[in-house]
């Protein structure tokens, strides 16, 4: 059956941060994710998985200055050290937490930025990315990238399956996998079901929510159930990220997880 992960940054927002973990493993939940993990001690997220029986499944690369509009560090030329300085800190994290899987975020072109520019990013996302596969399959963990998709993030510079799964080529080290955001997939470009399959071997991740509204994936344009079907019948085993903003409450929200074994309280 197809795992569900509670993304905390947008589920049980009720709660205090170290809170929703307990209200996540009350609804069923076996595992959780979210952007970042560095406002807190290490030690005391991972008192609060064991506490609750949690697994952390995934968490972001710190992103640059996230308050002044920054959203990753992967490709932007002249930040180099600073990318670096974050594998090393998200990679402590990923041990202190038992976390198999870290997401780089690529960072925003200029808004003026030409051909000349778009290279320039290219070649230093390239060369930070296999930086930090190589410096994760030294750690036994996975590198993952994300397409996002430029309503919500003007500027970002992955955005489409294709160009990811050219990267994730070009930089050639087996650690560094695809985050298959199914919301912003659809959003871009659509056909789901087709980039499922083209994506498929580069899958290090998934995530859902419903669109347009990033709500619960119970309305909308997408056809969730048969989407994850179909991911079960590839051989998907992962787990997939529930990154949604419930749209009147989360355990409210939950009843399209109960074909999932989430909702109710355990
Ligand atoms: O889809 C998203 O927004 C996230 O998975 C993320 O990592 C960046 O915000
Ligand atoms: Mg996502």
């Amino acid at each position: 059956m197809i795992k569900l992960a509670a993304n905390l940054s947008m589920l049980f927002t009720e709660h205090e941060f170290l809170d929703r973990f307990s209200a996540a493993a009350e609804v069923g939940f076996k595992g959780v994710e979210y952007l970042f993990p560095y406002a807190f001690e290490a030690q005391d997220i991972r008192q609060r998985l064991d506490a609750h029986g949690l697994k952390q499944v995934l968490f972001n690369l710190p992103p640059g200055d996230w308050d002044a509009g920054e959203r990753g560090l992967a490709s932007l030329p002249g930040r180099e050290q600073e990318f670096r300085d974050s594998v090393e800190v998200a990679l402590r994290y990923a041990e202190a937490l038992d976390c198999p899987r870290l997401h780089a975020m690529a960072g925003l072109l200029p808004e003026d930025a030409d051909d000349a520019v778009y290279r320039r990013h290219h070649a230093s996302y390239i060369d930070n990315l296999r930086y930090a596969a190589e410096a994760c399959a030294s750690a036994g963990r996975t590198l993952l990238i994300e397409p996002i998709n430029g309503r919500d993030m003007p500027g970002f510079f992955l955005q489409t399956q294709q160009q990811a799964r050219d990267i994730v080529r070009e930089v050639g080290v087996d650690s560094l996998k695809v985050q298959f955001d199914l919301y912003h997939c659809q959003i871009v470009q659509g056909d789901l079901m087709h980039e499922m399959e083209a994506q498929y071997p580069q899958i290090g991740h998934v995530q859902i929510a419903g669109v347009p509204e990033r709500h619960e994936p119970d309305r909308g344009e997408v056809n969730y159930p048969q989407l994850l079907e179909h991911l079960e019948g590839l051989g998907y085993r992962g787990w997939v990220g529930c990154e949604y903003r419930p749209r009147a409450g989360t355990v409210a929200g939950l009843g399209w997880a109960s074909a999932y074994g989430i909702g109710g309280r355990t």
